[in-house]
């Protein structure tokens, strides 16, 4: 049996007293209260309760290599993004590469691939497969139930995936943006138990009156922990992190964030302890005799400061240096797009017209529906970069040859296309751009790539390769932030003032978001949940 010291935050009694943990096997056997006034403090191994670990570009080895030194031991992952691309195979690629790797990754099965029937994807997943994946111990949940008017329709389909969870005993994620009284009711009722959609008090305030737990989400897009610490939450979850997030940090710095917005820091350690553990039944959590010993030493409460990184029982990191080795999978090319001609992104017209616009909001995944009067030049509608109205496409990647053109504001660029393989959660090919030659470009540019992103400017061309089914890379996390960093200084040189451009990007397809958003079937209206025309009044 070996033993470590230190003060020891006891996260049933929520004391914190000078302690010793005897743990052999990769599980605790016992702890007691000991004399001594100790340096450090012994936290249970932080999780992640809700990400995509694709929306970091780099594939689960790489992401733990990334993550383990800043004391998280476990993620739950919803791997709907690969999913989408490839099915089922995306999913085991997931699971094989992450084997290789002490971080604790368990699934949640997607219960939304497609995501919905308004794009193309590149996978399915249906409810016997859900039934299969659910009986595996290592799939703890169904994933974000995102058709929210297919729940509260009682679409059969989706009710039949509910129900497959039910009879599993597995908790159900939900994805409810702005739900709200008897739809929001009649979701509840449905069993899904939790959201991390929630961007306003009262909207976090409303789920939490009615049992569902509150994932708060501070993630590289979506930024709501400073907004919703006022009502408080369940979890603390990052759903998506970009690469040059994870490597400044990664659940460690959401507790810093939550301290620093008034959260109490043994509840937000909870947060990322106690709390999932339960929910999701994971044998992880808090340091007690049964449970893995998957711990993490730190300096002191507020400050945290991770020194050492235990995984059952074994030193994984040790003052922020990996004490395994990574070797990731590969995987072959997905992509089945034919090259693009600068004329597919026009949109013609015979005359000038009033257009919708999708306007974004800034470290939000939301969208605003806006319109705007549109000149015409060779019989083809114009970007009008004067008021920041700039052309937006999605390419279908799965072989079917589709795409839609559209308008957008809010990036602000005065010259060239930037574009992304990374488009959630078909990740079909999203490019935006002040005209079409350039777009064009910076289409092909990824199709070329097998999947990644590029940046068009001045006739040049930058890009980021992800040949991991067109989202992830291979490299290391800081390699990937080196080459994004780059990319993002692009965009902003060309006029954008995002703070992450290209994850503000991937959004724009996700409809399960409101309010406009694009796919490679059309411009999408979430609220009314269906097509609308690009031109108002056609
Ligand atoms: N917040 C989110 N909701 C739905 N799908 C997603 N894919 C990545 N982040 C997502
Ligand atoms: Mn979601």
């Amino acid at each position: 049996m070996e033993f470590i010291r230190g003060n020891l935050l006891n996260v049933f009694t929520e004391e914190i007293y000078s302690a010793e943990v005897g743990f052999e096997n990769g599980l605790i056997s016992c702890v007691k209260p000991v004399d001594g006034n100790f340096k450090t403090l012994i936290l249970p191994g932080f999780i992640d309760s809700h990400i995509h670990i694709e929306s970091s570009m780099i594939c689960p080895s790489r992401f733990a290599e990334a993550v383990v030194p800043h004391g998280t031991t476990s993620v739950i992952a919803d791997p709907h993004e690969i999913a989408n691309v490839m099915g089922l195979n995306g999913i085991n690629y997931m699971l094989n590469d992450a084997s290789s790797v002490p971080l604790k990754m368990f699934l949640t099965v997607p219960s939304c691939v497609p995501a919905t029937k308004f794009e193309t994807a590149g996978g399915i997943i249906t409810s016997e497969d859900i039934d299969t994946l659910l009986k595996r111990p290592e799939f703890v949940g169904l994933g974000e139930v995102m058709n929210f008017p297919g729940v509260i329709g009682q679409d059969p389909e989706v009710i039949e995936k509910l129900e497959v969870a039910h009879v599993n005993n597995k908790p159900i994620d939900g994805h409810a943006p702005m739900l709200s009284g008897a739809e929001l009711c009649n979701y509840a009722a449905a069993g899904i138990s939790t959201d991390h959609e929630s961007t306003t008090p009262s909207e976090a305030l409303e789920k939490r009156r009615l049992g569902m737990k509150i994932m708060m989400r501070e993630g590289s897009s979506a930024k709501n922990l400073k907004a919703l610490a006022v009502v408080g939450g369940d979890f603390i979850v990052s759903d998506d992190k970009d690469p040059e997030d994870l490597v400044e940090g990664h659940v460690d710095n959401m507790l810093l964030k939550a301290i620093e917005y008034g959260i109490d820091p043994v509840k937000a350690i909870k947060m990322v302890t106690l709390n999932p553990a339960e929910h999701y039944q994971l044998n992880t959590g808090s340091l007690v005799p049964g449970k893995a010993a998957d711990m993490v030493i730190v300096d002191d409460i507020e400050k945290l400061n991770v020194k050492n990184v235990y995984i059952d029982g074994k030193l994984v990191s040790k003052n922020g240096s990996l004490n395994f080795k990574v070797n990731p999978l590969k995987l072959q090319g997905t992509f089945k797009s034919s090259p693009k001609k600068p004329s597919d992104f026009n949109l013609t017209s015979d005359s000038p017209k009033t257009v919708r616009v999708i306007e974004i909001i800034e470290d939000q995944l939301i969208t605003n529906k806006q319109t705007a009067d549109l000149d015409i030049q060779d019989g083809n509608l114009m970007a009008d970069l004067e008021n920041d109205v700039l052309k937006i496409a999605v390419v279908e990647r799965y072989g079917n040859n589709k795409m839609t053109n559209g308008f957008i504001k809010g990036f602000n660029l005065k010259n060239g296309a930037i574009a992304s393989s990374v488009a959630h959660d078909s990740h079909n090919i999203i490019v935006i751009g002040t005209n079409s030659k350039d777009m064009a470009k910076a289409v092909n540019t990824v199709i070329t790539n097998n999947g990644g992103l590029s940046v068009v400017s001045n006739g040049g061309i930058t890009d980021l390769k992800l040949p991991i089914a067109g989202l992830m890379s291979d490299r290391t996390a800081e390699d990937v932030a080196k080459d994004l960093t780059i990319l993002k200084q692009l965009v902003n040189d060309m006029g954008s003032t995002l703070s992450s451009p290209f994850m503000t990007l991937s959004f724009l397809a996700l409809l399960v978001i409101p309010n406009l958003k694009i796919s490679d079937m059309g411009l999408f209206d979430v609220e009314k949940f269906e097509f609308v025309n690009i031109v108002l009044d056609d």
